[in-house]
């Protein structure tokens, strides 16, 4: 009967999409194990001719770029799916919140932290992380090539914890020959777990049955991952017990009107968020450019005359101004897009019905644009919509184009760590692409799409040699 229902008189039975997605969510599980469901999603769009596809009873995936800015707005925003961001288990968390009101107030609290005065404080702490790992690279680059990718995900996690709670985990240095932790597969399980469990129905009552406490103790990762959550919850110890101001502003000193739990939760969700993101997007931009000499080529003499007109280091100011930086920063921003995927939005009751491919999507309709979408919408950035082009973001255009970037998502609940990211990016790659000759030994580069995405195991492997100047 149900069958039926969902089939044919179910409110989106009009919307095209495969059989099995309308009858149950028991095909989108399937794809989203698959490993990368947008390309999945991509594919059907073409064969069904549709701007939404039903993929699941009661939900669309919509390909049509002009409804972004309807769904993912400043002023009025379509509000999250609880029972999506209830899955990573950080509930009433400036990034889970899904009262409208409630995420104001968070956000409030927090603005002054991530704009880009506040971040600005942070450069001296990005320089000092980027050149532990620096150093460590020139050291351990004897040996043979690196893993960019464990070796950016250290960074930015020791980064990130002494930004959001004072303390640096110290992973850089965790290990004396190689970038290896055992807090990264933790990592690895915190941020992607949470996403297959939505999905999952065993995973669910897994995770419902058995509680992290008591998992971790049979289970080596979920004990690192348990681990990982007690330093952060020392931090708070020590935070709450310290008898001097810290140099640079952290987390908690903006939360100082919330309880206990929520601040150590918001410092959670932040590390999380904040870490293997713009790892990821450091990896991409490392994996492209790498391989096309002429843009590396471009890239080196613009930093080295850069770093030529300073007299010590350039700054994080300086090195703003330097554009082709730039363009290659926002290009493995719109290709490396860390999160992907649609970000689960319901429909509103609102007096004006929401339209989508010419037909009504009726209030509780569970909707999403992805990132993968508008990045790589042809329509927008063309037929190398897929290939990395630096020189698109140096046209006339390219303020435009930063409207259809939607890597960081948009409007009120886009990314409160923009600043954060662009700076880690700006100081990493300056300093990475002036110092080290750099040659990609990866044929190829394989990642999962986790809510995050995810580098495989196999790694992105580069040989470093040091660059003379004169
Ligand atoms: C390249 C790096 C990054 C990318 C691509 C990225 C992407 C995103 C995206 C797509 C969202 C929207 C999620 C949703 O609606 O479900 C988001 C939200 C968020 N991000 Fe980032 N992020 C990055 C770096 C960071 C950093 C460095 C931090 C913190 C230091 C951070 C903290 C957050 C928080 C707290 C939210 C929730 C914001 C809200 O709902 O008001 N992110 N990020």
């Amino acid at each position: 009967m149900e069958a039926v229902y969902r089939l044919y008189l179910h409110p989106l039975s009009k919307f095209p999409g495969p059989r099995s997605a309308a009858l149950s969510r028991q095909w989108q599980a399937k794809i989203v194990d698959m490993g990368f469901p947008e390309r999945e999603y991509e594919k059907l769009h073409k064969v069904f001719g549709t701007k939404a596809l039903r993929i699941a009873p009661n939900q669309l995936h919509i390909s049509d770029s002009s409804l972004y800015k309807v769904i993912y707005s400043q002023a009025n925003p379509f509000p999250k799916e609880k029972a999506f961001y209830d899955s990573f288990e950080s509930h009433h968390t400036v990034f889970s919140e899904t009262d409208a009101q409630l995420h104001k107030q968070r956000r409030k609290l927090l603005n002054p932290l991530f704009s880009k005065g506040g971040v600005n404080k942070m450069e001296p702490l990005i320089l000092e992380k980027m050149e532990e790992t620096k150093s460590k690279v020139e050291r351990i680059s004897k040996a043979g090539p690196i893993n960019v990718s464990a070796a950016f995900r250290c960074m930015t996690v020791d980064i990130i914890s002494e930004f959001s709670f004072g303390t640096s985990i110290g992973l850089i240095n965790e290990h004396p020959n190689a970038f290896e932790s055992r807090y990264l597969d933790a990592l690895t399980l915190a941020s992607g777990v949470p996403y297959l469990r939505y999905y999952s129905t065993v995973q669910r009552l897994v995770a419902k049955c058995i509680p992290l406490s008591v998992a971790g103790n049979f289970n080596p990762m979920l004990r690192q991952t348990k681990n990982m959550v007690k330093i952060i919850l020392n931090s708070y110890d020590q935070y709450t017990r310290r008898t001097t101001q810290s140099s640079l502003p952290v987390i908690f000193d903006f939360l100082q009107s919330l309880p206990a739990d929520q601040q150590k939760a918001e410092a959670i969700n932040m590390f999380i968020a904040g870490s293997d993101t713009t790892a990821f997007t450091l990896t991409t931009a490392l994996f492209h450019i790498l391989q096309l000499p002429e843009v590396k080529k471009t890239l080196v003499e613009c930093l080295d005359e850069e770093f030529g007109k300073a007299e010590t280091i350039p700054s994080l100011l300086q090195l703003e101004q330097v554009k082709y930086l730039r363009a290659c920063i926002n290009e493995a921003l719109r290709l490396g897009m860390a999160v992907p995927g649609i970000l689960p939005r319901i429909v509103p009751k609102r007096a004006q019905p929401f339209i989508v491919d010419g037909k009504v999507a009726p209030p509780g309709t569970l909707v999403g644009i992805s990132a993968y979408t508008m990045n790589t919408d042809p329509q927008v950035w063309g037929p190398d919509a897929k290939s990395f082009n630096p020189a698109r973001w140096l046209g006339p255009n390219a303020k435009e184009l930063e409207a259809y970037m939607c890597t960081f998502s948009k409007g009120a609940r886009q990314c409160i760590g923009i600043n954060v990211a662009y700076a880690e990016l700006t100081i990493t790659l300056a300093h990475f692409f002036h110092y080290f000759k750099m040659e990609l030994k990866s044929k190829e580069f394989r990642a999962r799409d986790r809510f995050n995405q995810e580098v495989e195991t196999s790694g992105v492997w580069v040989d470093f040699k040091l660059r003379q100047h004169s």
